[in-house]
């Protein structure tokens, strides 16, 4: 029997999302044993079990109620809630945030040589997808009367092998298009990924423990996009410093042993320092400039 007292979340048991999945799950304390072959893992420190999974059967499995929690793409996600709507199964699912990996945009894409000018050329044309709903939605919206072949996997060989004119695939640096003789005409969807919760209500225990993990995935998010930053600064520059450090609010100022016209100026930016910046700082007469990375945050 399953103990219906812990908490279970689905993630990708390989793939792209495993790896931001994991280590998130890693940051916020969650302490795994993982044996590669196993569906099940068991948290060592929390009540938390984890269902390791292809992604496209974790939308299904939160809106079934099957697990509590999900990691996975949008772009899986509204497609698996469009063919669930189509085919009247329940598709209801909080998004509880999004998270700051995964990102990628499904776009349609045509072979080299395709003359393309405008979506109507779709009229008459087939396209090789993984995204048969998203697709056609894009289509119905845009009065193009085309035909979703449907492929689960190599999308990008379709026009090749003469299964279809078009392709309609996730993209994110555009290596595999372009490795493929095909061009990026049109995005039809931005994707990112996200934890989401199955709808209704969990037992207080569980909800508890959701509470007590949200605060600490936005702690992380947030850490990963501060810089915790030291610096010496002139005296009669200071606003100027603090006019050129990103997001940064009620610095430190500490005096420098034998020299008056210096102090230390010690922030957290919620911005990246870039190069650029470093170096007007240094024109004001900054030095010992350091940009040092935050590993937790908490308000
Ligand atoms: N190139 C990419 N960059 C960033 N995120 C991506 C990229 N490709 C896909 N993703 C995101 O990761 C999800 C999983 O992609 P992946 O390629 O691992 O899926 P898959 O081959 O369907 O895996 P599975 O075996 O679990 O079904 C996608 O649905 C999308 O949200
Ligand atoms: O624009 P790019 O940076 O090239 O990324 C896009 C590729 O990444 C994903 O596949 P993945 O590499 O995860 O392999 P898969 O096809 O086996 O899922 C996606 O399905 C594309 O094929
Ligand atoms: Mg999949």
């Amino acid at each position: 029997m399953t103990d219906t007292t812990r908490l279970r979340i689905a993630v990708q048991k390989s793939g792209r999302l495993c790896d931001g999945s994991m280590e998130l799950l890693k940051a916020i304390g969650v302490k795994l044993s993982i044996r590669d072959r196993l569906l099940i893992a068991h948290s060592t420190n929390l009540p938390i079990d984890l269902l390791r999974v292809r992604d496209d059967d974790i939308p299904g499995l939160v809106m079934d109620g099957v697990v509590d929690l999900g990691f996975i793409g949008e772009n899986e996600l509204e497609e698996k809630m469009l063919e669930r709507q189509a085919t009247n199964r329940n598709a209801s699912y909080k998004e509880l945030t999004k998270l700051d990996f995964g990102g990628c945009r499904l776009s349609i894409a045509v072979p080299n040589e395709f003359n393309y000018q405008s979506v109507q050329d779709f009229n008459g044309k087939s396209i090789a997808t993984t995204y048969p709903y998203l697709l056609e939605r894009y289509f119905k919206q845009n009065n193009v009367d085309a035909s979703a072949v449907m492929l689960n996997g190599s999308v990008e060989v379709a026009p090749r092998a003469g299964l279809a004119d078009a392709i309609c695939d996730l993209v994110s640096t555009g290596a595999t298009l372009e490795a493929n003789g095909l061009r990026e005409v049109q995005e039809i969807f931005r994707s990112t990924a996200v934890l989401i919760q199955r709808s209704g209500e969990l037992p207080a225990a569980k909800q508890a423990l959701v509470d007590k993990l949200m605060p600490r995935i936005a702690g992380v998010m947030q850490a990963k996009e501060s810089k915790y930053i030291m610096l010496h600064a002139p005296k009669d520059k200071l606003k100027e410093v603090q006019a050129l450090l990103p997001g940064a609010e009620n610095p430190t100022l500490l005096p420098l042993a034998n020299n008056d016209n210096t102090v230390a100026i010690h922030v957290v930016c919620t911005e990246t320092l870039f190069w650029e910046t470093m170096e007007k700082l240094k024109a004001l007469g900054c030095s010992s400039i350091l940009v040092m990375p935050i590993e937790k945050m908490m308000g």
